[in-house]
């Protein structure tokens, strides 16, 4: 085999990738190993790789993963790892050599996020490692073990009520447009009293899960205070990180923000949201299979107002804990609404990528105008699902469909892992990280921002723990491996030579040739020389197809390079284009906007123009008009414009009467008989009660003419009601003279 693999540059890698093996679990598992039958073996330290300089260290870094004996004849592959934990190594030791007391100390001294993954096949340790077992705590805890003591002195609590303004100012100046909560209420809602909880403010809260960590069961119900100090003891205390406490300026104040949340099918969900909804008897219950789907709205990975520069998950709920004891409480509550199934190839297996974000925030305030800002840095620990055969898993439905979308993100994210050496070789191309909300939350924060207003930033320190079994699954593990490993190199295995095969039989002893019952030996039809030369063109047919094959695998990784290039640049144009639309759109939007401005000074000026122009053609029009008014009436003059009035109704009356004796010679009333007074109309015969109606009206209209209109003491009294229309009349001449126009011809009546 030629010279191991060196593993990339570690000062330019997005990601440190190490490697850890499961060991054996069940008796039967560990009479597999004695048997020899583990396919993936740890390359020994070689000497000339302990000589180099920056490789000092006596850790295996290299394995080979030999294909197990089927009929297809596969090529033994060598993966090299920034190192390499084998099966005996504990829960310390990975914590201590992964760097990951560097990474906490990159977000409490340096400005510098640090992001921590496990990925792997399913069953393969992931969970274990992150999140530690009954027994022995895992990177999370002991994480938040490191982060708590070495703030200790410094750290605020919300649940301080002398200063009531902590969570506002949190919440005004995060980023991310969070709920924020205090430790206190958020546990006190989960773990205080049943009828206490329905009154708290978050009244909605999920539960939590009986054990650390959490894995065991969902249906556990609401659990009563009393029982947190239990729990709180049963937390596994080993093993102590004490010794890896972090020094921090002891005039300096900081926060603990704890959030968390999990990607399932590609979208983004709280962990600490409830998804559970009330029952019979007030009991918090799950609904179903995928009730949280439909409970918990996702969750948008963007861009905000505070944060121009990064995407953030928007609208998360964050608790701010100052405690190792609150984190866990808080862990607890997040871990108990994840995603988790059994399937065929673990009891246990999560079916979602849990993200576990510890926020640490610094004070600060303002030299100018003594405002309180709170910024820093924060670690996330993630969980992610395992990769899995559907074959294997057993897996059907809806767990099956969430299998493809587990497959599929691990797909990408791998994608994007094997382009970080073209990255850190100085190449330009991007990392394909757009593809799924996966690699997005996992690599937006690895490249130094662009952004002008930061400029401080630095990109996050990031480590992969890439879990094996070296008895699990050889297909699965192996393109896991081919995803994550730093380099890899393909050794094409010797087919077992047939000139040997064929000559050692050619060279048979003639004792061990059959023979016939008379003692000969059957004869061969060809001689030894024509078979020897047989065998010669064979091996050299047969080392012709050995170095097609080498070809052949050697072009097949060229073809997915080549794929994953073309996918990177795709992702490229598409950006470039994307940019270039924005440009153009926001140029158009400049000039409309200026178009716009112009013609509204344009339009204001003319509108100016018109209104002094219409002024001046008014002040011209006053300027030459006197009104003229009709002068009032002097009583005299009124007096005698209604008595023509009244002669001329009489008139009119006469002419009636005369038309009705006309038309009804029955009644024709005596000759020379003349009505004086509108109630002598009621003796007319019913023929004529029409014209007695508009007698009437006639009255009532002046009258109410009268009590409008009538000047000084003009209230109708009832003596008023009585003036005859002429004296009514005498008030209003024009009225009545408008309403002699009303009564129409005098042929019409
Ligand atoms: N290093 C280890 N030491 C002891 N036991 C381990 C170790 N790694 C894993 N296990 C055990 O193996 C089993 C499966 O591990 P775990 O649940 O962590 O797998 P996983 O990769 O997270 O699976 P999934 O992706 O399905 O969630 C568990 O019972 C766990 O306790």
């Amino acid at each position: 085999m030629n010279p191991p693999p060196k593993p990339a540059s570690s000062q330019t890698s997005l990601f440190q990738v190490y490697l850890r093996l499961r060991p054996p679990i069940t008796k039967e598992e560990a009479a597999n190993v004695q048997r020899g039958e583990r396919y993936l073996n740890v390359e020994p330290v070689v000497a000339a790789e302990s000589q180099d300089e920056s490789l000092q260290d006596s850790h295996p870094k290299h394995i080979t993963l030999q294909p197990p004996n089927d009929s297809r004849k596969r090529a033994v592959e060598k993966f090299a790892f920034t190192r390499v934990f084998e099966e005996e190594s504990k829960q310390l030791e990975v914590f201590e050599s992964t760097g990951m007391a560097s990474l906490i100390d990159g977000v409490l001294r340096e400005g510098r996020d640090g992001l921590v993954a496990t990925l792997g096949v399913t069953g393969s340790g992931k969970s274990h490692t992150i999140l530690g077992s009954k027994s022995q705590r895992g990177m999370t805890q002991m994480s938040l073990d490191v982060l708590f003591r070495s703030l200790s002195s410094t750290i605020r609590s919300a649940d301080n009520f002398e200063d009531p303004s902590l969570l506002p100012s949190l919440s005004a100046t995060d980023p991310s447009e969070a709920q924020i909560f205090s430790a206190r209420n958020f546990i006190d809602s989960i773990y205080g009293d049943p009828s206490e909880r329905s009154r708290a403010s978050r009244a909605q809260t999920p539960m939590s899960r009986a054990q650390t960590p959490m894995l065991d069961s969902f249906q556990t119900p609401v659990i009563p205070r009393r029982h947190l100090n239990q729990r709180l003891a049963a937390l596994p205390g080993t093993p102590d990180v004490s010794h890896l406490t972090k020094l921090v300026d002891p005039d300096s104040e900081h926060v603990v923000l704890v959030s968390m949340y999990e990607v399932y099918n590609d979208r983004i969900f709280d962990l600490l949201s409830p998804s559970l909804v009330p029952g019979p008897g007030g009991v918090m219950t799950r609904q179903g299979g995928n009730s949280q789907r439909d409970r918990r709205r996702p969750l948008l990975f963007k861009s905000t107002e505070a944060s121009p520069d990064r995407k953030v998950v928007a609208g998360l709920r964050k608790v701010v804990c100052s405690s190792y004891e609150e984190a866990m409480m808080v862990l607890e509550t997040g871990l108990n609404e994840r995603r988790i199934a059994g399937t065929g190839s673990n009891n246990v297996s999560s079916r979602s990528h849990g993200f576990f974000c510890l926020e640490v925030k610094k004070k600060v305030k303002s030299r100018r105008y003594g405002e309180v800002t709170w910024a820093g840095n924060t670690l996330t620990v993630v969980d992610l699902a395992g990769s899995e055969r559907a074959r294997n898993a057993k897996t059907a439905g809806a767990t099956l469909a969430e299998a493809g979308k587990i497959n599929e993100s691990l797909m990408y994210l791998g994608q994007c892992l094997q382009m970080q050496s073209y990255f850190q070789d100085g190449n330009k191309t991007v990392v394909p990280y757009r593809q799924c909300k996966l690699t997005e939350l996992l690599f937006s924060n690895s490249f130094p921002s662009s952004h002008l207003t930061s400029h401080n930033r630095h990109p996050q320190k990031a480590i992969m723990i890439v879990t094996a079994d070296p008895l699990g699954d050889f297909n699965a593990t192996s393109q896991i491996l081919r995803y994550s490993a730093l380099a890899r190199e393909v050794t094409v295995p010797r087919i077992p030579s047939v000139t040997s095969t064929i000559l050692s039989s050619s060279s048979i002893s003639s004792q061990s040739r059959p023979q016939t019952s008379n003692g000969r030996t059957t004869p061969y039809s060809a001689s030894t020389e024509d078979l020897e030369e047989a065998a010669r063109e064979i091996v050299r047919i047969t080392d012709d197809c050995e170095v097609l094959i080498l070809k052949l695998a050697e072009e097949e990784i060229a073809r997915q390079e080549a794929e994953l290039k073309l996918k990177a640049f795709e992702e490229k144009f598409t950006l470039i284009e994307q940019e270039i639309r924005e440009e153009c759109w926001a140029e158009m939007e400049e000039r409309m906007e200026e178009e716009r401005k112009r013609w509204q000074t344009a339009w204001d000026q003319q509108i100016g123009r018109n209104e002094e122009h219409l002024d001046k053609k008014l002040e011209l029009v006053s300027r030459d008009i006197k009104i003229y008014e009709d002068p009032e009436p002097t009583p005299d003059e009124r007096v005698d414009e209604l008595e023509r009035e009244n002669e001329y109704l009489y008139s009119k009356i006469a002419a009636l009467e005369r038309q009705i004796n006309a038309q009804s010679p029955t009644h024709k009333p005596k000759a020379g008989s003349t009505i004086h007074d509108t109630s002598e109309l009621s003796l007319l015969s019913n023929e004529s009660s029409d014209l007695e109606n508009a007698f009437q009206k006639i009255g009532t209209f002046k009258l109410a003419d009268q009590y409008h209109h009538s000047t000084g003491s003009t209230k109708l009294t009832p003596k008023a009601a009585k003036v005859t229309p002429t004296a009514a009349s005498a008030k209003k001449p024009r009225r009545v003279t408008a309403r002699k126009r009303d009564l129409g011809p005098e042929e019409d009546l």
